[in-house]
C-alpha cells in the first residue's frame, strides 16, 4: 500500500466550490479498485490549505492502473480546475510507526478487565466439565487452565501481555490444540457454553461488545479446530492475535 498526499492552496472564496467538486470526484475515486481509502482535510489555522490523502494499493496501480482506468476521466473532470493550486503531490511509504489512541476503550477494559474474564472462564469450564460432548477433551485439564485462558483472552483484547510474558505466548497456546481432533459439534458447543457463561457472569451485553466478542470466539474456535486435526501443521511461531471492535465501536452517548 502507498499513501499519496496532495496539498492544495485554495482561495477562500473558492473553498465551497472546491469541496463540492471533490465530493463529486469522490464517487469515481471510491469506485476505483486501486483505491484503498481517501480523506480530504482542511487546515484550521490556514483555511486556504487542504490536504488530500489517498491510499492506493501500490504506486504503480495508481499511476498506471487508475490513470488509464475507466474511473479516471470522471474523477479528473471534477478536479481539473484546481490542478494549478497543487503545492505538493507525492507518494509516501508507510513506516511501522502507527497505532490507535485511547479515545476508544479496549475490549479488555469494556469487559471489566482480568477479574471479569477470570470469572467468565471459571463459570465456563464449570459448564464444560458437565457437558458430555466436551468432557472427553477436558477431563484431565489442570486446575489452572481456566485462569490461563482468561489471561490469554485479556491479552487478545488488549489488556496486559501476561500470556506472552509468563506462559510463552502464541507458541505455547497453539501447541495445546495439536492432535486434539476437535469436532465441529464440540467447537460449536464450546462457543455456545462460553456465550451462556458470558450471560451468566454479566459480561457487557451491549450489541457492539457481544458482536466483537462473538466474532473473536468464532474465529478462534475455527482455528483451534483446524489446528487440532490429525496431520495439521499450523505455524508454531506467530504474533499474538489482538482483537478490536471492528466496524461497530462501543456506543457512548454524547454528553
Ligand atoms: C477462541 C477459542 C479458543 C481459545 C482462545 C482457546 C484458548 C486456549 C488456551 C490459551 C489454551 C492453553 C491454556 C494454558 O496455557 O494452559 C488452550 C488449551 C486447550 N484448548 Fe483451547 N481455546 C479455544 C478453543 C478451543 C476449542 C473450541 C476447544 C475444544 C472444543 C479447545 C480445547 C482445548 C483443550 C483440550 C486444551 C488443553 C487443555 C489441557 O491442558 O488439558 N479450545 N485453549
Amino acid at each position: 500500500m502507498i499513501v499519496e498526499y496532495i496539498r492544495y492552496r485554495i482561495d477562500r472564496a473558492k473553498a465551497e466550490e472546491f469541496e463540492a467538486a471533490y465530493a463529486r470526484a469522490a464517487v469515481p475515486l471510491a469506485a476505483a479498485p486501486q483505491c484503498v481509502d481517501f480523506e480530504l482535510s482542511r487546515c484550521v489555522d490556514e483555511p486556504e490549505c487542504y490536504i488530500l490523502r489517498i491510499c492506493w494499493t501500490s504506486a504503480e496501480d495508481h499511476s498506471q492502473g487508475f490513470r488509464s482506468g475507466e474511473h479516471f476521466p470522471a474523477f479528473f473532470a471534477e478536479i481539473k480546475p484546481y490542478v494549478q493550486q497543487i503545492e505538493e503531490m507525492r507518494h509516501y511509504e508507510r513506516t511501522p510507526v502507527r497505532g490507535a489512541g485511547s479515545s476508544v476503550p479496549t475490549m479488555y477494559d469494556w469487559a471489566g478487565g482480568t477479574e471479569a474474564l477470570e470469572n467468565l472462564t471459571k463459570v465456563f469450564y464449570g459448564k464444560v466439565l458437565k457437558d458430555e460432548l466436551l468432557i472427553p477433551l477436558f477431563e484431565h485439564m489442570p486446575p489452572d487452565h481456566p485462569t490461563w485462558v482468561a489471561i490469554w483472552l485479556s491479552e487478545v483484547f488488549r489488556g496486559p501481555d501476561r500470556y506472552s510474558q509468563e506462559r510463552g505466548g502464541y507458541h505455547h497456546m497453539v501447541r495445546q490444540h495439536l492432535g486434539k481432533a476437535i469436532t465441529e459439534a464440540q467447537r460449536r458447543r464450546w462457543a455456545t457454553l462460553l456465550m451462556d457463561a458470558a450471560d451468566e457472569v454479566g459480561l457487557p451485553a451491549d450489541p457492539e461488545f457481544r458482536a466483537a466478542f462473538a466474532s473473536y470466539i468464532e474465529w478462534g474456535t475455527r482455528i483451534a479446530l483446524a489446528n487440532s486435526q490429525p496431520g495439521a501443521t499450523p505455524p508454531l511461531e506467530a504474533p499474538m492475535p489482538h482483537w478490536g471492535w471492528g466496524v461497530a465501536p462501543p456506543y457512548v452517548p454524547s454528553k
